[in-house]
Parts: C-alpha cells; structure tokens; sequence
C-alpha cells in the first residue's frame, strides 16, 4: 500500500479480508462528472471469481467526517452578514459541527457491488464523497486503487449546453479520449433513451426533465469501465425500463472487474445488483454482509 498515512497495521483493522494490494493509495483525487431480476449474490459469475481473489479496491479506515456549518443558530447566515463580519473583523458567530461519518472501516474488493444502505442522513452519501476524496477526513484514512468516480444525481454537467456537448464534456471529464467518444456516442445516447420521444440530444440539458438528465447522466458515467463506480441514488429517478438498464450496466460493470457501491432506499434494486451491503446509522457501520443478511436485519429493524 502506497500514500501518506500508511501503517502496516491498516488493512487487518479495516475488516475482514487481508489487504494484497501494493498499489492502493489515499484517496485525495477530486471525483469525475459526478450515477432487473438477476439475483447476484450466490451465482458462479466472473465478478464472483474476481471477489474470491481478495484484491482490494478501496480500503477506509476508521473514517470520521465532520462538517462545520457556519453562522448556524444565529439567523445571521446570508452573505451580506458574512460579508459585513470580514469587513469588520467580527469573528462568526457561531460554528455547529455535524459529525456525519463516524468511525466507519471496511475493505472493498475487486468485482464487487456494494449497497449502501440507512435511513435519511444516516452518512451514506457522506461517505461516498469521502471515499471520492471530494471531503477531508476529519480522522482516518481512505485508500484507494485508480481514479474513484461518483456518479450522483446533483453532478455537475453544464445545464446550458446540449445533450451532445455534454456526452463529449462528461466523457472528456472521465478520461475518454476524443476519439474513444466518437466511437461510442451513439451508444450512449441509445441507452440514454433521450431521443426516443424526438431530437432532444441537440436541445440544452436545462430543457430536460429531471430523470432525462440522470439517464443521460448515468448512459455517460457508465460508458467507461471504472476502477471504482459509486452511485448516489441515480437509479432513483430513471422510469422502470430505464432501471432495468442500468442495473444491467451495474452488473456488467461489476463484470469488468471494478467496484461498485450504490446507494440506494430501493431494497430491490440493491438485492438485484448488489453481491454485498453496508449499513449505516447516525454515521456508524451498523453492519457489513452479504445482501440478504443485512437486507433482512434492516427491514426487521424499520419494522418496529
Ligand atoms: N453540506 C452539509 N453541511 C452540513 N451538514 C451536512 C451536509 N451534508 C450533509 N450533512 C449532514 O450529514 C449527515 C449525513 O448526511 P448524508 O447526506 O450523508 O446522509 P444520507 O444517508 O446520504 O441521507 P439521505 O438518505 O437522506 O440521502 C446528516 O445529518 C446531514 O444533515
């Protein structure tokens, strides 16, 4: 394992698992454009294959992530009082911390496809943004192997651009050459299914819908293998047929040999695309299985 913050005692404290890899690294990168019925869990697959090998994709350890919210409490938070308290060298008045990931460690492996799962604000997200290097570590560590990209539904493409630009824009954003764009453009405008009512792909992104942009969205993240995918709640947003593709994609790409992680508050598209879970509550791992283990245990909980 390579970066700053490396110990040897890492690896085994992260979870189970031993940690091969010798090219890990930690995990400061700013993420790219940031995205059925087959059940994956107990099926003899390549992506299976590649979990028994143990190589490890990412590793977090001891992973805690404070926010620090300005101004919180005082009803002074807009940006006139900020600017008028630099001005006069006032001190703000008040910082609130929210302490969103607490303690978390799990090891990731090659080909696996990992939900996340956990009521609202329980860190999943955070988590996630971590993991990409888009938020410090307040205390831990995150390593990961090659370029994490987070897929989210919020990504920032550009709204007053075309679809087409944004197909070149995204795909440039995820390391594809010019050339690799030409050639699977099309591609990724058919899964999109942006054209299927009429030629929106040449209107500007802020003409579509709110799922015709996470489709297009997604058809980019997912034209490129990734060594580490995670998806926010892209799913989500797409209609039924849409879903069923996606998690087509997510299993083909869990093929490919990377790692996926979504999030996700559909326990079934997790049971259908996802070989493990992890699940969070007020920050804390709460608990890290196979899928059906921990589907069940937390259904049983929000039972109650
Ligand atoms: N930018 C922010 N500033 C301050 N606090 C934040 C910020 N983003 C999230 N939080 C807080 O961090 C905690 C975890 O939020 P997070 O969005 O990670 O949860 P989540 O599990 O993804 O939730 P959901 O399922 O509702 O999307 C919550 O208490 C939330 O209020």
């Amino acid at each position: 394992m390579s970066g700053p913050g490396r110990s040897a005692g890492r690896c085994s404290r992260a979870s189970a698992g031993s940690c091969t890899s010798g090219r890990l690294r930690r995990s400061t990168a700013v993420a790219e454009a940031s995205t059925g019925t087959q059940t994956v869990g107990a099926s003899d697959t390549d992506a299976d294959k590649l979990v028994a090998q143990h190589i490890p994709t990412v590793v977090v350890d001891d992973l805690h992530v404070v926010y620090r919210v300005h101004g919180a409490g005082s009803g002074k938070g807009s940006a006139t009082s900020a600017l008028s308290r630099i001005l006069s060298k006032r001190r703000s008045p008040s910082v609130r911390e929210v302490h969103a990931v607490r303690g978390v460690s799990f090891i990731a492996y090659k080909g696996e496809s990992i939900g996340l799962i956990g009521s609202n604000g329980s860190g999943k997200s955070t988590l996630l943004k971590a993991v990409a290097g888009l938020l410090p570590a307040e205390r831990g560590s995150v390593y990961t192997e090659g370029q994490p990209s987070l897929l989210g539904v919020n990504a920032a493409l550009m709204n007053d651009l075309t679809g087409e630009r944004n197909v070149i824009l995204g795909g440039l954003a995820m390391g594809m050459t010019q050339e690799e764009i030409r050639t699977r453009y099309d591609e990724i405008v058919e899964f999109s299914g942006i054209n299927e009512k009429g030629d929106f792909i040449s209107l500007p992104m802020r003409t579509y819908s709110s799922g015709m942009s996470a489709r297009l969205r997604f058809s980019i993240a997912a034209a490129k293998s990734h060594d580490v995918l995670m998806i926010d709640e892209a799913l989500a947003t797409g209609d039924a047929k849409f879903q069923r593709r996606s998690e087509q994609r997510i299993r083909e790409l869990r093929k490919e040999a990377g790692t996926v992680f979504l999030v996700s508050h559909n326990n079934k598209s997790i049971r259908d695309t996802c070989n493990r879970v992890i699940w969070l509550e007020k920050g804390e791992l709460m608990m890290d299985g196979p899928t059906d283990e921990v589907i069940k245990a937390y259904e049983k909980e929000n039972k109650r």
